[in-house]
């Protein structure tokens, strides 16, 4: 089925502040290799069929890039982003910007800290939701009123994997791929009995943003660097499509970062 994206294209793209463990402000990054890299994963989408629109970067926002953290979207509703660090406060005013004047008009502005897709991953029946580093429990329930959808809380324990979208993502609309060690022991038992059939991947995988990967339910995009997951893939039948975003995993994003799927 075709999906309809929105991405940020990185041309003010830097690594000047570090708000997670990936960022090293000294090391920086090449905006000029992460612009490449970027054309590369929007040319996969396009060629896979899906719709790519863009918004335009802002100045003096690096991380704007990392769409997912936008918003989320779910049957043409937009719940905006509440950004946790002053640096990206703005982002979430910039996007909700976007879908209001695209023609999003059921659009609301956060009461809670969340940072959209970056903790909130849409399945058919309901909607898995990270806390812990950046996303408030009470945004849970707040996307829960406004979307109408169930919101099931996951909690996030390791630093490296500080959004829900760097530890899991979604197979197809009923199942999923996981780093277990990322959550709490509470939350690995909710994903147990939630998903008994999920993709189960190792340490090597998700230190490599392998679970930061977008899949249409045939293809998966992903982290051309997380070999293991990928056999384990396409041992389940799915099409992979690797792609080179090791400039952006400088500043702690790769694929899903990039992407914010817009839903109806
Ligand atoms: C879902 N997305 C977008 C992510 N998981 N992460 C990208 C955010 C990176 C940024 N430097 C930050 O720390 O906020």
């Amino acid at each position: 089925m075709t999906r309809h994206y929105l991405m940020c294209r990185p041309d003010h793209f830097a690594v000047e502040y570090a708000i997670n463990p990936w960022m090293d402000p000294e090391a920086g990054a090449d905006r000029e290799v992460a612009i490449r890299q970027w054309e590369g994963l929007r040319g996969v989408y396009e060629e896979l069929g899906h719709r790519v629109s863009l918004i335009d970067p802002v100045e003096g926002l690096p991380d704007m890039v990392f769409a997912a953290n936008g918003a989320l979207v779910v049957g043409g509703r937009v719940y905006g982003a509440r950004f946790t660090h002053p640096e990206r406060a703005a982002e979430g005013p910039a996007y909700l910007e976007w879908f209001t004047s695209n023609g999003y008009t059921a659009a609301r502005e956060a009461e809670f800290t969340n940072e959209g897709e970056g903790d909130f991953l849409t399945l058919d029946h309901l909607v898995l939701a990270g806390t812990g580093f950046r996303t408030e429990v009470a945004a849970h329930g707040e996307a829960q009123e406004f979307l109408g959808r169930p919101v099931v809380s996951l909690r996030l324990v390791d630093p490296r994997f500080y959004h829900l979208d760097t530890a899991l993502f979604p197979l197809n609309g009923h199942n999923v791929a996981y780093f277990p060690e990322a959550f709490s022991p509470g939350s690995q038992e909710v994903l147990r009995n939630l998903f008994p059939d999920a993709v189960v991947a190792t340490e090597d995988d998700a230190v490599v943003l392998g679970l930061n990967a977008v899949s249409d339910g045939t293809h998966v995009v992903i982290n051309a660097e997380a070999t293991g997951l990928q056999l384990e893939l396409k041992r389940r039948g799915f099409e992979v499509v690797p792609v080179e975003l090791a400039e952006l995993r400088k500043a702690g994003g790769g694929p899903k970062c990039c992407t914010l799927e817009i839903r109806g």
